[in-house]
């Protein structure tokens, strides 16, 4: 029997063991790594020093070109005057946990929009999001029975990289819309004009979002008892919502459960979530404004974010934006979709975690179910084979972008789940961890991405179609998927375990 087709119905004997065996040792060498007290900034690699602005040195892709070098100089110093926005402390919490997350003890849910905006900055919007987050991560919880590490795509995602730089529209050229931080996107050349000021909005609003965001995790929304309030009205009378509430039913009797067991309602466990953010680090100039040297550590951290990640498109070796993240001591991300070469990989994680430390990278895969099955196993064995410590995200939306009739950008809901199918399948095939998802997501009933059990077609799109950037999922769409991943984490967590039999029956989970 092929490793393929044993994995499918569970793991062979020796499989197990090979599995067990690779999972101990991972451990073991991850506790040495994590107790260690390396960090990228004061790393032994051949690289030559890192300094806050060595990145200049480099070619940067996708930056915009200011007209006015006074005016981004006076930007710039105001930022730098700014407070940060978050703690590295809060940073390192992070990392720690990610490093449960690459050793299959945690699952991370990364999800917020392709784009922030100016536009739709609204308390409503940022706590609808924040909820269906709240939502999908008990169903995950529930699912895997491991803990949820909720980070959003939140308080700071407005940079984008173009696959364009122009734009071109009834025979007139401007240049391409790069996010509410650097230019506009409505259609004339005022908007599309790179302007500094705008990075001083953007800040304010990623700090009051942040601000709410904090409200809501820690000051009683996020509590544990309030599972059935966080149902979106919109979802009221739909199967998403039916099968939410059932699930929130259940959470609910094991609260009561817990409660009688000696872990009240009021116990800090079950009044307050942990919440982090996380953005592309792409507009190098800004990034650079909020980083601060950690009085703590003496290390660098970039507050403009807990964790940030390197594009596709702005990964090269010796780029700007890498030159620039290695220096940073937050976790960081690495996006990868079907033309990243195994030992690329390879270098690009000694050169941003030369110590190898536990929960410093995130490798966040994006290239279609197809590709998945082919490229990500090669992948996951060069990292092995180097002994490198990562977490693998999937990242199923990047890949899956194609252009309905009417020319809006949509994404197929079939093959999202799909590219997720794959991510589980692989990780099964090799012994590897699926430590997370990463999505673009809003708690909105936008009408973005075709599918879903609440169908959207193409015809349908551009009634609610409001995304800066790439299509989103919607409220819905998001539970929906949630539901099965959550399913197929179950299912995992049952093989992995295969003396643990359901009391209740097949019901008892999602
Ligand atoms: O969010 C990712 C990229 O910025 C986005 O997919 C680019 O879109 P484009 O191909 O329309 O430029
Ligand atoms: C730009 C993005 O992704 P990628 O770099 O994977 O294309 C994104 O996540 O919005
Ligand atoms: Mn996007």
């Amino acid at each position: 029997m092929s490793v393929t087709s044993a994995s499918l119905i569970g793991f062979t004997p020796s499989l197990l063991t090979q599995h067990r065996h690779h999972q101990r040792r991972h451990q073991r060498r991850s506790i040495i790594v994590a107790n260690s007290s390396s960090n990228a900034s004061n790393s032994s690699s051949p690289l030559p020093p890192w300094k806050i602005d060595s990145w200049k040195t480099k070619k940067a892709l996708q930056l915009p070109e200011y007209p006015d070098q006074n005016n981004l100089d006076e930007v710039l110093q105001t930022l730098t005057s700014f407070p940060p926005i978050v703690f590295a402390g809060e940073a390192r919490n992070l990392e720690d946990k990610l490093s449960q997350a690459s050793m299959g003890n945690a699952f991370l849910l990364m999800g917020g929009d392709c784009a922030e905006s100016f536009k739709e900055f609204s308390a409503n919007n940022i706590r609808d999001t924040f909820r269906v987050i709240l939502q999908m991560g008990v169903v995950l919880m529930f699912g895997a029975q491991m803990p949820v590490i909720k980070v959003g795509r939140m308080a700071g995602q407005f940079a984008k990289p173009r696959s364009d730089s122009f734009e071109e529209k009834n025979g007139v050229k401007l240049p391409s819309y790069r996010g509410d931080n650097i230019n506009g996107d409505a259609f004339d050349a005022v908007s599309r004009t790179p302007d500094p000021q705008r990075m001083v909005r953007a800040y304010c609003q990623s700090v009051a979002t942040l601000n709410l965001l904090r409200a809501f995790a820690t000051g009683g929304y996020a509590a544990m008892q309030r599972v059935n309030q966080w149902n979106l009205d919109f979802m009221e009378q739909s199967e998403q919502g039916d099968r939410y509430r059932e699930l929130a039913h259940r959470v609910d009797e094991a609260l009561g459960f817990m409660g009688c067991a000696g872990l009240t309602a009021d116990h800090p466990i079950m009044t307050t979530t942990d919440f982090w953010t996380s953005h592309e680090c792409l507009l190098l100039p800004y990034e650079q404004a909020l980083t601060r040297e950690d009085s703590t550590s003496g290390f660098y951290y970039d507050c403009s974010a807990h964790m940030l990640w390197v594009g596709e498109r702005t990964r090269q070796l010796d780029g700007a934006h890498v030159e620039f993240l290695r220096g940073l001591a937050n976790p960081l991300g690495i996006k990868a979709s079907d033309k990243m070469d195994p030992n690329e990989l390879v270098k690009l994680i000694d050169i941003l975690n030369p110590k190898n430390k536990s929960g410093r990278i995130t490798v966040i895969v994006r290239m279609g179910a197809e590709n998945m099955r082919v490229k990500l196993p090669h992948l996951i064995r060069a990292v092995r084979g180097a002994g490198q410590v990562v977490t693998w995200v999937s990242d199923p939306m990047h890949g899956n972008t194609i252009k309905a009739p009417s020319g809006l950008k949509t994404r197929p809901f079939d093959s999202i789940r799909a590219e997720l199918r794959a991510f589980f399948d692989v990780h099964e095939q090799e012994g590897s961890f699926p430590g997370g998802v990463h999505l673009e997501m809003t708690g909105q009933n936008v009408t973005e991405c075709v599918g879903g059990s609440r169908t959207i077609t193409f015809d349908d799109l551009s009634s609610r179609y409001h995304t800066h950037c790439d299509p989103r999922l919607n409220a819905s769409q998001s539970l929906e998927l949630a539901f099965a991943i959550a399913e197929r984490l179950r299912k995992r967590r049952l093989k992995s375990t295969p003396s643990l039999t359901l009391p209740f029956g097949s019901q008892l989970l999602v």
